[in-house]
């Protein structure tokens, strides 16, 4: 059984070689990841793009960055940017990524990296062949916690994995655009990517997927948009995973990670920073202690982890690589088929 947990191994992110970034789309995650970047590291963000020049000149102000363009081809022709922060909605990340990776620039792709698992896999096929990095934000993966984590599971301190349980639950109001199905709206891919995610992490190939949904009525012309999700997942290894997400409520989003010896409990918000407890079976309660934190302040080190593995000259992250990213849209994927989600573009 296991006496201390280990320490994060996480390099301090100031410490990584700089980057020169362009953000494109300068919304609400684009604000708070510049923060980061601007508080917690020496990364340079030279310029920001938007499809209005109104927006990208007010951003530029706002977040101290010395140049602004009025669209996104504008922003790619730039030299002074190495790497492009996308954070457009999910349905504009394929176009944009791969309009980035063809200008020769690295990119780092807000979650969902796509809509689907073949929009991921033409992005990372195009990175590869171009020699361009790319990689997904999934921010939770790259965080000191996660960390920790990860080196309790290397360790085989749970034993065999038996069971993930997770959740993400947001209340919005219908002005959000996670109502509009335009942009692939629905709870899935903003906030079910994380506990999807995290059973893919934790237990490995999906086999089989039960899903259920419920519709969110949006009012707008009366069309019907999924409200929230049930899913359970048997993994290959033999673990199982359930998962719950919904827009229409508030939840605790807390996650479990139970193996034959031990258990992690992660209280909510689980994908952010925080603490932990390994709970043991001889009922010995390790605590990973950490202040809880939000986007602002952990945001940074998924783009800290893309500079150094720039400066390895390899192409995907070794801690979140295209292929969880891809495994994890195929399962959102197959979670959609069962309920017969379908989202613009696809049909
Ligand atoms: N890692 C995390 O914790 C979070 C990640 N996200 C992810 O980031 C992405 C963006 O989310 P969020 O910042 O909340 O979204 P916002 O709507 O606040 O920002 C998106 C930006 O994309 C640009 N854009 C480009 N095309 C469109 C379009 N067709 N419709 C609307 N906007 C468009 C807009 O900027 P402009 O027109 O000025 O170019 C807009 O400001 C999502 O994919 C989401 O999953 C979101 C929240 C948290
Ligand atoms: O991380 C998150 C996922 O996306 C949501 C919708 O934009 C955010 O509210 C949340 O913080």
């Amino acid at each position: 059984m296991l006496r201390h947990l280990p320490s994060p191994r996480t390099p301090e992110p100031t410490s990584a070689p700089v980057l020169r970034w362009g953000i494109m789309g300068p919304g609400w995650i684009a604000q708070r990841f510049v923060g980061g970047l601007h508080k917690h590291t020496r990364q340079r963000v030279t310029a920001v793009g938007s499809r209005s020049a109104g927006r990208a000149d007010e951003f530029a102000r706002r977040m101290n960055i010395p140049s602004s363009h009025e669209g996104y081809d504008a922003l790619l022709a730039d030299p002074d940017v190495d790497i492009v922060y996308i954070s457009t909605p999910h349905p504009q990340h394929h176009g944009c990524a791969l309009a980035a990776i063809a200008a020769g620039k690295h990119v780092l792709v807000e979650k969902p990296m796509g809509i689907n698992a073949i929009q991921a896999q033409e992005i990372f096929a195009a990175a590869r062949t171009a020699g361009v990095f790319a990689g997904e934000a999934m921010w939770t993966r790259f965080l000191p916690k996660f960390d920790v984590i990860r080196q309790i599971l290397d360790d085989g301190v749970l034993g065999t994995r038996r069971t993930v349980v997770a959740d993400h639950g947001e209340y919005f109001t219908t002005d959000h655009r996670i109502y509009d199905p335009a942009l692939a709206g629905g709870p899935l891919l903003d906030l079910g990517t994380y506990p999807v995610a995290l059973a893919q992490w934790v237990l490995g190939e999906i086999g089989q997927v039960a899903a259920f949904g419920r519709p969110a009525t949006t009012g707008v012309d009366g069309v019907e948009l999924n409200g929230q999700i049930a899913a359970t997942m048997g993994h290959a290894g033999g673990g199982q995973s359930l998962i719950t997400t919904t827009i229409l409520a508030d939840t605790p989003t807390t996650a479990f990670v139970a193996g034959e010896n031990a258990y992690l409990s992660v209280p909510g918000p689980f994908y952010q920073p925080g603490p932990f407890t390994l709970v043991q079976r001889d009922g010995e309660h390790l605590t990973h202690e950490e202040e809880p934190a939000q986007h602002e302040d952990g945001l940074h080190f998924s783009a800290a982890d893309a500079a150094r593995t720039i400066a390895d000259g390899a192409t995907e992250s070794r801690i979140h690589p295209g292929a969880d990213v891809i495994a994890t849209l195929d399962a959102m994927d197959r979670i959609r088929a069962e309920i017969g989600i379908v989202f613009p573009g696809e049909r």
